[in-house]
């Protein structure tokens, strides 16, 4: 069963359970050493720089990290939405077997939208301010399924009232600039799921909205997860929503993803220093801490990166495992090492 024909007819029953559960362990995509760098006037920016990780079929990975460390230019390199002076230079983005970087631009706009689908975190921004969001959400099945003006609206309609918009006939008439965030957020992730993607990919989709708000957007898209069985990738910088919605979680620092592990291990068994440090930063429920821990020191410049490891000018971990570690973390860049199964991290202390 499709995950549009999950969307118009609800949960699923027992026996397309057992479809979905087969269908979980399947890797819907497949990012290998993806490389994009931006050529700019300063120097070349290694915004993304040996990527690699997968996401299974109706699974939450969350993409995690500081700002400026690659979150966005990943997923906007899985769209191909990389424009100059940014460049794609290497690497396979495998989406059900298919090299997303090697087919036609013209299948590619067929794929965006109808099989993966994006949210941003400025709704209102991604919405056209001169036509109604009826007509915009209308349009995507004229688009993509050749559906009449009429019945486009229809579906419209019933979207809206799916993702928990009250009156839906009347607000379908409205603006975007009629919505509040949290209203604008609802109507982007009916847009984006509308043609039922096997894949949404939900860049901060929270971060612009109050704290009630983005509870309620975080709840709705869960719920809709679990309805049509969409596999997620979750960027955000929030250790407290990745606790709550994700099954897998891949930590990115300057470019590189430097852990991945399964969301409990990530928050039982922290390994390398930059997680530990991130989740030493929040506090914790019945912890009582005279202050939270930060993490000293800046994100290094991705034009001007240092030879080693890239967490180490700012590694605690390195100075107090001088002895053991000696100047590899200064001089070598890490790989990522196996330290249990499924749970990978890209730290010397585990080499
Ligand atoms: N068009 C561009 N030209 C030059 N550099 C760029 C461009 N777009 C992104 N970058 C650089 O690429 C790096 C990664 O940016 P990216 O937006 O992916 O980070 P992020 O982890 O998503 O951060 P945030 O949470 O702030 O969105 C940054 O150093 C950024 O300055």
């Amino acid at each position: 069963m499709s995950a549009r024909d999950r969307l118009r007819g609800g949960y699923p029953l027992k026996e397309e359970m057992a479809l979905v559960s087969r269908d979980s362990r399947e890797v819907l995509l497949e990012v290998r050493d993806l490389r994009t760098y931006f050529f700019t006037e300063e120097g070349v920016v290694k915004a993304v720089d040996g990527v690699s990780f997968h996401v299974r079929r109706g699974e939450i990975l969350g993409l995690v990290g500081e700002s400026g460390c690659g979150k966005s230019v990943t997923s906007l390199s899985i769209m191909r939405l990389i424009t100059p002076p940014g460049r794609i230079l290497g690497g396979e983005v495998l989406f059900d077997g298919m090299d997303l970087l090697k087919l036609p631009e013209s299948e590619m706009v067929r794929l965006r939208g109808s099989r993966i689908s994006m949210i941003f975190q400025q709704p209102v921004s991604c919405l056209n301010p001169v036509f109604k969001i009826g007509d915009q959400i209308a349009e995507v099945f004229q688009v993509h399924e050749g559906l009449s003006r009429a019945e486009g609206w229809r579906r419209a309609i019933e979207l809206l009232q799916m993702v928990g918009i009250p009156d839906p006939e009347r607000r379908a008439h409205s603006y975007p600039h009629e919505l509040s965030g949290g209203m604008a957020q609802r109507v982007m992730i009916a847009m984006a799921l509308a043609l039922g993607p096997e894949l949404l990919i939900a860049d901060e989709p929270t971060t612009a909205l109050d704290v009630t708000i983005q509870a309620q957007i975080l709840d709705l898209m869960r719920e809709l997860q679990r309805r049509m069985h969409t596999a997620i990738i979750l960027i955000t910088h929030d250790m407290g929503i990745v606790a709550e919605m994700c099954d897998r979680v891949a930590v990115m620092y300057a470019g590189q993803i430097i852990e991945e592990a399964d969301v409990h291990t990530i928050f039982s068994n922290p390994q390398h220093p930059y997680t530990r440090g991130l989740l030493g930063s929040i506090p914790v429920m019945g912890v009582v801490k005279p202050r939270l821990d930060t993490i000293p020191g800046t994100v290094p410049n991705l034009i001007d990166l240092p030879p080693g490891c890239r967490f180490a000018p700012r590694c605690r971990a390195r100075v107090e495992n001088q002895a053991q570690l000696g100047n590899v973390c200064l001089e070598q860049i890490p790989p990522l090492f196996h330290t249990e199964p499924g749970h990978q991290v890209r730290c010397w202390l585990y080499g």
